[in-house]
């Protein structure tokens, strides 16, 4: 599981080990400089000449930056500090030890002097802020940032980027939310100091850190801000039948999905839910699209009966008041039974009124358009823009305010419970973005969340939104990692952007039919 952290929940931690005299700034400065020549020898570039530039702000991200570059001097780089803020604020112990270690420190004023110089040094290391920094970078550091980027993004095109480490978190990102509120130099690497901070991995500045490398500082902290499934941990969540299971303590999901303007959406939410498992799928609508789900897939049974959880609203068209009252009666029946209902696309229409509260166990399933959509409808006027800038935020606010637990689907997908753990998942590919994708999701979704009820029943108990986000985690990283497999991906492969390969285009449906054999490998 990755953890991740509020700079607030690091400093509190490092407290007791910087009273207790513990040289932190020593570790993560030495541990940044062997992540930097590895990164070297990874990239078959010989660390001893290497010409590393420093950036350096005026607080202690600069001071583990010009450590870093103290050792790498030593090492046999030709190391040079720029440094963006005045030298009498610029750590009085980091710089000596640069220039004791024969780093050459010069004050930069203006952008054009920096780009010049960042244009002859083949590695950049962003020690401009770190977990100190408040609101997006102020000038002169924005505008040095937009500069450098520029700058980057042309070596990038002519077929010689420079290799860029972040120290601690990409410069002015938002360390705790992840949000962007000014310029952010993108990084191929962040070396983050004693504990993932939550704006590396949530969106959208996720995307920004490249790959993260935590220095151990030995900090001991509490509960995380956001969260990551792993293999390890989806694999250990998996619910693999026993010997004396039977379909029904498998569960039944019911599926109620589909309209004669989208019958699609029901045989992919189906496709879904039958390749995640269940015991049993029933599917309840118009008979023209039962007939399509049963011919594509003849193990669906029809009609009502007892179900562990409820999928509710794929291909349902919002104004169809007629089928959203079957809906609500479904919900309805759910909620007395206390089985898990899930509302996807129409069928989040039904918590749009502002009253409307999650009776029992409810996971919603918007997009980001979605999310904004009933953010408005109840009172909170939002535009898709701004989910798209504060995704993790607006889903916690949706939380909060429906009761359910909010799995908010994106290239990243976060997961909000009302007061709970908050999930961020980003195993999927861009080539996912495609018509139906979300139906498999939510079929996934249903057959997790029912085998999750099967657990509860056995012990006599209900869901809890707890458990309904880790079963929401667990069917996006499985989706995500069956989109990967489906479009021709590795599971761990770099991103495209990154040099790693591109995939090809897959349909929905090849999602559901990878499933399987993802799960497959997953479980060994
Ligand atoms: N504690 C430890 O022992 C350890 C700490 N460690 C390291 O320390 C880092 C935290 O250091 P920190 O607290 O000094 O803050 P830091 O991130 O350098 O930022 C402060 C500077 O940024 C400036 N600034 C702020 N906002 C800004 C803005 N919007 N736009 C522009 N400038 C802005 C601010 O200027 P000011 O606002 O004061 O004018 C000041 O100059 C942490 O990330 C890790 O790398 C590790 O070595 C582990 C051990
Ligand atoms: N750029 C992207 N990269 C990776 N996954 C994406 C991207 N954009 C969307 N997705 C994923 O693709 C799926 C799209 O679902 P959705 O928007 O509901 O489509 P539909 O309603 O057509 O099925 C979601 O799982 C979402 O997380
Ligand atoms: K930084």
């Amino acid at each position: 599981m990755i953890t991740a952290h509020t700079a607030e929940a690091v400093r509190e931690a490092e407290e007791p080990l910087l009273a207790a005299g513990v040289p932190l700034m020593e570790r993560a400065s030495f541990a940044l400089s062997t992540a930097i020549a590895r990164e070297l020898r990874a990239r078959e570039q010989p660390v001893s000449g290497a010409r590393v530039l420093l950036l350096v702000g005026g607080g202690n991200n600069g001071g583990d930056a010009l450590h870093a570059g103290a050792y790498l001097a030593r090492r046999g780089c030709a190391v040079r500090a720029a440094l963006l803020a005045p030298e009498a604020r610029v750590h009085p112990a980091g710089l000596s030890a640069a220039r004791r270690a024969g780093v050459q420190v010069e004050q930069v004023a203006g952008e054009d002097g920096l780009v010049s110089l960042a244009a002859s040094h083949p590695v950049w290391v962003d020690g401009l802020t770190g977990i100190g920094a408040s609101g997006g970078l102020r000038s002169p550091l924005a505008e040095a940032v937009e500069a450098l980027t520029d700058r980057a993004a042309e070596l990038r095109r002519v077929g010689s980027p420079p290799l860029i480490v972040a120290v601690d978190v990409p410069s002015g990102i938002g360390v705790d939310d992840g949000s962007l509120p000014g310029p952010v130099l993108p990084a191929d690497l962040t070396v983050t100091m004693g504990a993932v901070k939550a704006g590396l991995v949530l969106p959208p500045a996720a995307p920004l850190a490249g790959r993260i490398e935590v220095v151990d500082l030995g900090l001991e902290l509490g509960e995380a801000e956001a969260m990551s499934l792993e293999e390890g941990d989806a694999a250990a969540r998996w619910p693999v039948p026993g010997t004396a299971d039977h379909k029904y303590t498998r569960g039944v999901l019911g599926v109620a999905a589909g309209s004669a303007t989208y019958p699609g959406a029901a045989v992919l939410t189906v496709a879904g839910a039958l390749a995640t498992g269940p015991g049993m799928v029933r599917y309840l609508g118009a008979p023209s699209v039962s007939a399509a789900v049963l011919g594509a897939y003849p193990e669906v049974v029809a009609g009502s009966g007892r179900v562990q959880a409820w999928v509710l609203g794929p291909g349902v068209d919002p104004d169809d008041e007629i089928r959203l009252e079957e809906l609500a009666e479904y919900r309805d029946a759910a909620a007395e039974a206390g089985v898990p209902v899930i509302f996807d696309a129409g069928g989040l229409s039904l918590l749009h009124e502002r009253e409307v509260k999650a009776e029992g166990p409810t996971v919603i399933t918007p997009h980001a358009g979605e999310l904004a959509a009933l953010l408005t409808a109840r009172g909170n006027d939002v535009a898709r823009a701004e989910v798209d800038a504060a995704p993790a935020a607006h889903a916690r606010r949706a939380a909060q305010l429906t009761g359910a637990v909010v799995l908010l689907k994106g290239s990243a997908t976060v997961i909000a419970a009302p007061d709970g753990p908050r999930y961020v998942q980003a195993e999927a590919t861009g080539w996912l973005a495609t018509a139906g994708a979300g139906d498999v999701l939510a079929g996934v979704l249903g057959t997790l969340a029912t085998a999750a009820q099967s657990t509860a029943e056995a012990g006599h108990r209900r869901v809890t939104a707890r458990e309904l986000a880790d079963v929401a985690a667990l069917a996006v990283f499985v989706h995500g990692r069956a989109a990967r497999r489906a479009a021709g991906l590795p599971p761990h492969a770099l991103p495209a952007a990154a040099g790693g390969p591109a995939g090809h285009p897959l349909r929905a449906g090849d999602v559901a039919a990878a499933l399987p054999a993802v799960i497959g490998e997953l479980l060994g």
